[in-house]
């Protein structure tokens, strides 16, 4: 039984009839529903799905939840494990963004640990930029991976404080600020959250979404769009926010057609318009999303000249060989950032180093190689990414325990003649490198990204 905050409770019996207030409270003793995000452009999907998210073309929920860890197309970034409710987004961009005369240069400023941007990714499709932020620098880590196991090679990702974006004036077509919140909606699924609840809290939130929103507020195109969502009920971290920031600039509400899913609730506010996700209702957890366009004058972005640039030119034969890495390699430009060479799609290579000169980047489009004395040593990048020329390198597929052995970074010895650069796959979906001699093979599965967890062996042998 989840002991609540009582002036959260009485906040929902302020916010409810009577009947619902009970319906709301009791739905928080039901288990959280398990949901995930296929992702497109990685074609096989073993778990046995449920029914579809409505609000989702890829959302599923499932009927019960797996052990994801034991499932190496989870690390091969075939799905995202992603609470129903929050793919919602889905409807801002296929409403309001899309279809887009030119590709789109999105913002998603609070990011990690990545489920907003790995969607966000596939909407904005291969011709848009993703720039995906997120302050904390361990979390920025963690929001690299999953961005790289996604593979589209569309995202920047970076870690940065929402003031740092000043150097991109009128730079997007559209942000996304996922702000820390509270988190009312999330004490079903992490009780822990009740914990670090409180009136005095919220209001805390409250006035730094306010910081938050107004330091990214210039970084947004005249015409472009905010998305502002929280995963809380309270309305000074929502509605109010988006009051108070129409009292500050211009800016003009954006409604979403919800007649497919008419469990999620519209509310207005002085004059704005939010869209909220209660457990009673919808299949998922507590969130809240408005969308605002902005009607202020902006000068479009003009990019200033780097006094040092961190990108270099790679030696002619180098760029050659490397592009035949890729699939269509016309589309892409390839540089050197320290060691490694990136991959960006050639189209916005102008604004990709102009982010890497300005932002703490972490990472940025396909991470081809690492260039070492004459060796170029294929990264793991180029591994999970949906543009690597497969026919390029050798590849060997696994059984189910050595991939699991192989994500755990043990020493394996796959079953194969070929020597060198070899790409290790599970049901056809490439999970990493291994370099091979002829009497081993060294693993090259990032250190970081291993699974750490105990593995029974003779319990997973009967599954
Ligand atoms: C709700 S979570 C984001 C979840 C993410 N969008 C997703 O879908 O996976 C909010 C994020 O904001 C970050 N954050 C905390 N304080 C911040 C601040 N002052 N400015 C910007 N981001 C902040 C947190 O570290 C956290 O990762």
């Amino acid at each position: 039984m989840l002991h609540l905050p009582e002036a959260f409770i009485q906040f929902i019996h302020s916010t409810f009839s009577e009947e619902e207030a009970k319906l709301f409270l009791s739905s928080l003793e039901a288990p959280a529903p398990v949901s995930i995000r296929l992702n497109p452009g990685k074609s096989y999907h073993e778990l046995a799905l449920g029914t579809a998210i409505p609000w989702s073309a890829q959302g599923y929920y499932l009927p019960e939840r797996p052990s994801f860890t034991l499932d190496p197309l989870l690390h091969a970034g075939a799905y995202y494990v992603q609470e129903a409710s929050s793919m919602f987004i889905e409807q801002a961009v296929k409403q309001h963004l899309l279809p887009s005369e030119a590709p789109l240069a999105v913002l998603d400023l609070c990011a990690a640990p990545g489920g907003k941007s790995t969607h966000l990714s596939t909407l904005i499709g291969e011709e848009g930029l993703l720039v995906s932020n997120e302050v904390i620098k361990s979390r920025a880590n963690i929001l690299s991976e999953n961005v790289q196991k996604w593979g589209l090679g569309n995202t920047v990702v970076c870690s940065n404080d929402p003031e740092d974006f000043q150097v991109l004036e009128g730079f997007f077509d559209a942000v996304l600020i996922d702000a820390p919140c509270s988190g009312e909606g999330m004490f079903r699924k992490d009780p822990a959250s009740i914990k670090e609840w409180s009136p005095e809290h919220v209001q805390l939130c409250s006035a730094r979404q306010r910081r938050i929103v107004k330091d990214i507020w210039p970084a947004l195109k005249q015409g472009g769009v905010l998305m502002y969502s929280t995963c809380t009920y309270n309305t000074e971290e929502n509605e109010e926010n988006l009051a108070w920031l129409a009292e500050q600039e211009e800016v003009e509400c954006l409604s979403l057609d919800c007649t497919a899913f008419p469990e999620v609730v519209a509310v207005e506010w002085k004059g704005m318009i939010g869209y909220h996700f209660y457990p009673h209702k919808t299949q998922g957890e507590g969130f809240f999303l408005a969308l605002v366009r902005k009607k202020g004058e902006t000068d479009d972005f003009y990019p200033k000249k780097s006094r040092k640039s961190f990108v270099h030119g790679l030696p002619k034969a180098d760029g050659a060989e490397l592009s035949t890495w890729l699939l269509e390699p016309t589309r892409w430009h390839l540089c050197l950032w320290g060691e490694h060479a990136l991959a960006f799609p050639e189209f916005w290579k102008e604004e990709i180093e102009y982010l890497i000169n300005n932002l703490k980047v972490v990472s940025a489009g396909v991470a081809v190689a690492e260039i070492k004395q004459k060796n170029k040593n294929p990264l793991h990048g180029l591994a999970m990414s949906q543009w690597l020329n497969h026919s390029i390198f050798p590849m060997v597929e696994v059984d189910r325990e050595m991939a699991l052995r192989y994500l755990k970074k043990e020493d394996i010895m796959p079953n194969t003649e070929a020597q060198g650069w070899v790409l290790i796959c599970y049901k056809q979906t490439p999970l990493g490198w291994i370099k091979k001699m002829s009497n081993r093979a060294n693993n090259y599965y990032p250190k970081e990204w291993r699974i750490r967890m105990d593995i029974n062996w003779a319990e997973e042998r009967e599954k």
